[in-house]
């Protein structure tokens, strides 16, 4: 949520100062994190603040208690994040998150102080597929623990403006392989669910370029 956003009211007055200050420390670290993804594509380093994808933060906290019937259900189906970036703390218990490999679910286990990183669906089309989101689900928990995870998915800030890769990724050599669209046109069809068990950068995808 962007800062002084009336969305701010709706977190409890006796957590507020705490979210604010992890909003702040979160912020840095995507500021950061998006500065040096940006000199991997080599572009300028600040491209992606500039295109507003530090303004706005969805945060979404997860609880996953233990489940009596963990075969018949996951705690999370597969997806891909429909952000630019996503940052993601999570508690101990391990063994649930998981992430795609080819055609493997590898875990991705809590390493006490660390985070996780995943790029989402916007970036790679920014990219122009230079970098791919990653496909991940969490497992439903068979421990008498509870599993928590908060993630904190960085959005732009202006729906109704046009993204697509950016210019200076694209040549004769490495012509682009998306269309522009609106943001919130992809917004739309990711709510009404019309991505649903497809890649959402699908949707505006060159016909015939080559899926990575
Ligand atoms: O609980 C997790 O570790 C995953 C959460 C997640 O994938 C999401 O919020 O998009
Ligand atoms: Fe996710």
């Amino acid at each position: 949520m962007p800062p002084n956003d009336s969305a701010w009211k709706a977190v409890p007055e006796m957590c507020r100062a705490a979210f604010a200050d992890w909003d702040k420390a979160v912020v840095g670290l995507a500021e950061e994190l998006m500065s040096i993804l940006c000199e991997g594509m080599g572009i300028k380093s600040d491209k992606l603040k500039e295109e507003l994808c530090l303004e706005r933060r969805l945060s979404l906290s997860h609880y996953y208690p233990q489940c009596p019937q963990p075969e018949l259900i996951l705690g999370l189906t597969s997806h891909t994040d429909p952000c630019v970036l996503t940052v993601l703390v999570q508690n101990e218990v391990g063994g649930l998150l998981q992430i795609k490999c080819g055609e493997d679910w590898v875990n991705v286990d809590p390493v006490p102080g660390a985070i996780v990183i995943n790029i989402g669906d916007l970036l790679q089309i920014m990219s122009n597929d230079e970098y791919k989101s990653v496909e991940h689900r969490v497992l439903a928990n068979t421990e008498e623990g509870v599993r928590v995870s908060i993630a904190v998915l960085f959005t732009p800030s202006n729906l109704e403006k046009i993204y697509g890769p950016f210019p200076e990724l694209i040549s004769d050599e490495k012509p682009s392989v998306y269309n522009d669209f609106i943001y919130s046109e992809f917004i739309r069809r990711f709510e009404i669910k019309e991505l649903a068990g497809k890649r959402k950068t699908d949707f505006c995808r060159i016909a015939n370029t080559n899926k990575r």
